[in-house]
């Protein structure tokens, strides 16, 4: 039987439904959506398991979100919902399965994938991998050299480098403050050099994560630990004692010389981008811990629980998706901003941005058909209340419409309560501050000169989501991740896209294999490039040939350009 095509998304009769919604509230304020309808805010509230998503300030009434739902529907997300925890092949371009939620199963749960209940393997490697950090936090495990473990320096890039990270920082206070953990991603020298300093390679443990143990930047900088390590004890053997690897490619361990007993698994249906509850979060746990390790799997579980149970109607991150797609094509909306009132979420945007921009950065649905709306949007933001000072400006007044999620929460990690109340105060009024603004008449009636009152009015109407829950502990940690996981997904489910592959990043890859032959090899291949790239590749190499290092803070090597 002949299988029939996905219709494009803005071919079905709920696309052009929303457009006629769309021009149904043009010009309507959320003054007055909000003056009609005075239970407005609880009924656009859905609370999931202690973590709070108010939606009401959005530029939305019921009418639009049933005609979201409806698409949602019509597009099948329930249905793919239902292929993913089934581990069915829905990553389509690689032909494998996406089953992150498999690593958040129970122990009991079942979740099987090409004939297999994974979860008994899943958790096979959490135990192994909680037994290995209770030894390195209990100062059981020795180094070469006899001594415990202080450091531990995570080496990965992209997947295997943002979520450990991010989550590492959120969750500093529930660090272990005897040990010390360290990021290496960056090719970039210096980011090895910063991370190692006034570290003593004996008490120093190396994590080498890499899904694929082939990516350059990883293994470069692995390559240079194991160096300095050896240099330092003075013995190939101390690697056994000091090196670690999280992979899926046995294979390329042993060959970088990491023995596989010590190294940790996980399977080609985890998504980089997806990693962080695997083995990829061992340096997290090592940091935090396993019983709150498992606190944050209990979090991402909710969620996922969440996720499959509900209507679409009543779905948190189907909602986040469908309330995306309205400002992303049918506002214009660009960009999309994640404003976390926690200095310890400081990374979760960046976080974001690979899963979201990485996911959802596409324009080939999954029939190989050019997309013909706008998929992903750009992704960014930085905390509150820092980001009020630097460019909410334009948030406010800009003409780009930015729809906004602002994190919060009830309770202070740590810290005085009045910086709290300051902290939550004002994301409470930026909120406010954007959906309602402050009209010219508002602005001339408080006495403000005539001249400047177009100056110093806030025409409003900028949408935001808040997310708020009591405290940021593990098990919202994981709820947060989570919920931006299935958004994500819901996305690409709605505007026929595969989010799981990531063919994207490519061809940087190949180019910049040949060009670095050409910067660094005595006799270069010629270099076949347009002018701009030959010319920038032979100044790098005159450059070279003059090449000072600079004396550790001393000159600087002023030879490259000037
Ligand atoms: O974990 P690895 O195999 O080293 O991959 C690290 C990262 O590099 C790639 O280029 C991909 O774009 C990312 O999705 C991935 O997370």
């Amino acid at each position: 039987m002949m299988e029939l095509l996905q219709t494009p998304v803005d071919q079905r009769p709920q696309w052009a439904a929303l457009a006629e919604h769309r021009a149904r509230l043009d010009g309507v304020s959320l003054r007055r959506l909000f003056a009609e309808n005075p239970g407005r805010a609880s009924e656009f509230t859905l609370g999931v398991d202690g973590l709070l998503l108010d939606y009401s300030k959005n530029l939305i009434d019921a009418e639009v979100m049933g005609a979201l739902v409806d698409l949602a529907y019509a597009t099948g997300v329930h249905r793919r919902i239902e292929a993913m925890f089934e581990g069915e092949r829905i990553n389509t371009t690689e032909d494998r399965a996406a089953a992150h939620v498999a690593l958040r199963a129970a122990r009991d749960q079942r979740m099987v994938i090409d004939g297999e209940n994974v979860v008994p393997r899943v958790h096979h490697v959490l135990d192994e991998m909680g037994a290995f950090a209770t030894r390195i936090r209990s100062g059981a495990w020795l180094g070469y050299t006899g001594k415990a473990i202080k450091n531990v320096v995570n080496i990965g890039i992209g997947g295997s480098d943002l979520g450990p990270v991010m989550a590492a920082e959120a969750l500093s206070a529930y660090s272990d403050p005897g040990l010390n953990v360290r990021f290496v991603s960056n090719v970039d020298g210096s980011d090895i050099v910063s991370a190692l300093r006034g570290l003593d390679q004996s008490e120093t443990l190396y994590v080498v994560v890499s899904k694929t143990f082939t990516t350059v930047e990883t293994l470069t900088n692995a390559r240079t630990a194991r160096r300095l390590l050896v240099d330092a004890l003075g013995n190939e053997d101390a690697v056994r004692r000091h090196f670690v690897a999280v992979s899926t490619n046995a294979k390329q361990v042993r060959h970088f010389g990491i023995e596989t007993e010590n190294m940790f698994g996980f399977w080609d249906w985890v998504g980089g981008r997806y990693s962080v509850e695997s083995a990829v979060g061992l340096s997290l746990m090592i940091a935090i811990g396993p019983e709150n390790f498992a606190s944050m799997t209990d979090g991402f579980r909710a969620m996922d629980t969440h996720f499959r149970e509900a209507p679409l109607a009543h779905n948190m991150p189907v909602l986040l998706a469908l309330i995306g797609l309205w400002y992303n094509n049918f506002h214009d909306a660009q960009t999309h901003a994640i404003l976390p009132y926690s200095t310890y979420l400081a990374r979760f945007p960046a976080y974001l941005q690979q899963l979201d921009m990485e996911s959802n950065g596409k324009s080939v649905d999954t029939e190989g058909r050019l997309v013909r709306v706008r998929t992903g949007p750009v992704v960014w933001g930085e905390p509150g209340t820092n980001g009020q000072h630097a460019f909410y400006q334009l948030l406010h007044q800009g003409t780009h419409l930015v729809p906004c999620d602002f994190i919060g929460f009830l309770r202070p990690v740590d810290g005085p309560d009045e910086h709290h109340d300051l902290l939550m105060a004002n994301f409470f009024a930026q909120t406010e501050a954007l959906a309602f603004g402050r009209s010219e008449e508002e602005v001339a009636a408080a006495g403000v000169r005539a001249d400047l009152v177009p100056h110093r009015s806030f025409a409003g109407d900028r949408p935001t989501n808040t997310l708020l829950a009591g405290r940021l502990n593990p098990f919202v940690l994981g709820q947060l991740v989570a919920l931006y996981e299935h958004k994500v997904f819901t996305q690409g489910v709605l505007w026929g896209i595969n989010s799981f592959d990531q063919w994207g990043v490519e061809l940087g890859k190949v180019l910049a294999h040949r060009i670095f032959d050409e910067l660094s090899q005595d006799e270069p291949p010629a270099p076949g490039h347009d002018e701009s790239t030959n010319s920038l590749v032979s100044m790098y190499r005159t450059a070279a040939a003059r090449r000072v290092r600079p004396r550790p803070g001393g000159d600087r090597d002023g030879a490259a350009v000037r």
